[in-house]
């Protein structure tokens, strides 16, 4: 009951474009899986329309933060915050629905065709159906595809088209920050070059905060104005693509830099 009553909501104007919001703050998380401690006492914080790429050894936990950022995860120990306020206190759905996620390969729905799976959180939060179809098109405008292939169902297209359709789908309600987890992984090098220009284009032009999971470094120096450098459950550096090629710390970074 005392935690129904902490459940905040986190409403559309609460993300209106005019304010200053969508920072995040993890604080003193702990995380195992059973007994397996992926991250301990682990604290960061990215600013409001910060664009961060976060990079790393595999299984280093950079999946399991995005989990924590938008509630997919509880931490064990420790809090997540959005703007200052603590995400368990949120109603969930709610949370999500303000935090686009993408990931490689998986998330559109194959049962929907893609004005479907475009519009799905739309459609959720009951927006107008005409107000719908304007953000549709425009979004397929914006990620350079053709209108036809919105009746179109996933398997029909092609990994890149998905990929932007990925992007499309999380951009659809404006979220105020976006998650994406190897999201660009499964493209030839110039589609992920293309998706990349996309990207910083729709940020520059509707600032969102954004946390970029990638194994590519040159797409981290390149997206990130800030990169997290991840190793077994702890940060070894994050700081400017410049800094870091100027002054790596450690002798991961070293050999992560020595890949480029
Ligand atoms: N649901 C789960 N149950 C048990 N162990 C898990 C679970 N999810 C992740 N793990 C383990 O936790 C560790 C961190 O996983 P996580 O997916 O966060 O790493 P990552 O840095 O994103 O890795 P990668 O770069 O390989 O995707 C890994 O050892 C993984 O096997």
């Amino acid at each position: 009951m005392i935690r129904m009553l902490q459940k905040h909501s986190f409403k559309a104007k609460d993300y209106g474009r005019s304010q200053k919001m969508s920072s995040i703050r993890l604080e003193h998380i702990d995380k195992a899986y059973d007994d397996n401690q992926i991250l301990k006492d682990f604290s960061v914080e990215i600013d409001s329309h910060e664009m961060i790429s976060v990079i790393g050894g595999s299984g280093s936990g950079k999946t399991t933060m995005l989990k924590l950022i938008n509630g997919l995860l509880l931490p064990d120990q420790g809090h997540v915050y959005i703007d200052g306020i603590d995400i368990q206190t949120i109603n969930q759905n709610e949370l999500r629905r303000h935090i686009g996620y993408v990931i490689q390969n998986i998330g559109l729905f194959p049962h929907m065709n893609i004005e479907d799976n475009i519009s799905y959180v739309l459609r959720l939060q009951k927006t107008d159906p005409q107000m719908i179809k304007e953000r549709v098109h425009e979004l397929i405008v914006m990620m350079d595809l053709d209108q036809d292939i919105l009746k179109r169902y996933p398997d029909e297209l092609s990994g890149g088209q998905k990929q932007r359709i990925g992007i499309a789908r999380a951009l659809a309600a404006n979220p105020q920050i976006i998650l994406m987890d190897e999201a660009f992984g499964a493209v030839d090098e110039i589609t992920r070059h293309g998706l990349q220009d996309e990207l910083l284009r729709i940020h520059q032009k509707v600032p969102f905060t954004l946390v970029f999971v990638t194994h590519n470094i040159q797409e981290a120096l390149r997206l990130g104005d800030r990169v997290m450098i991840m190793k077994d459950g702890h940060i070894e550096q994050f700081d400017t693509s410049q800094n870091i090629l100027d002054h790596p710390q450690t002798d991961f970074v070293k050999q992560l830099l020595s890949y480029l």
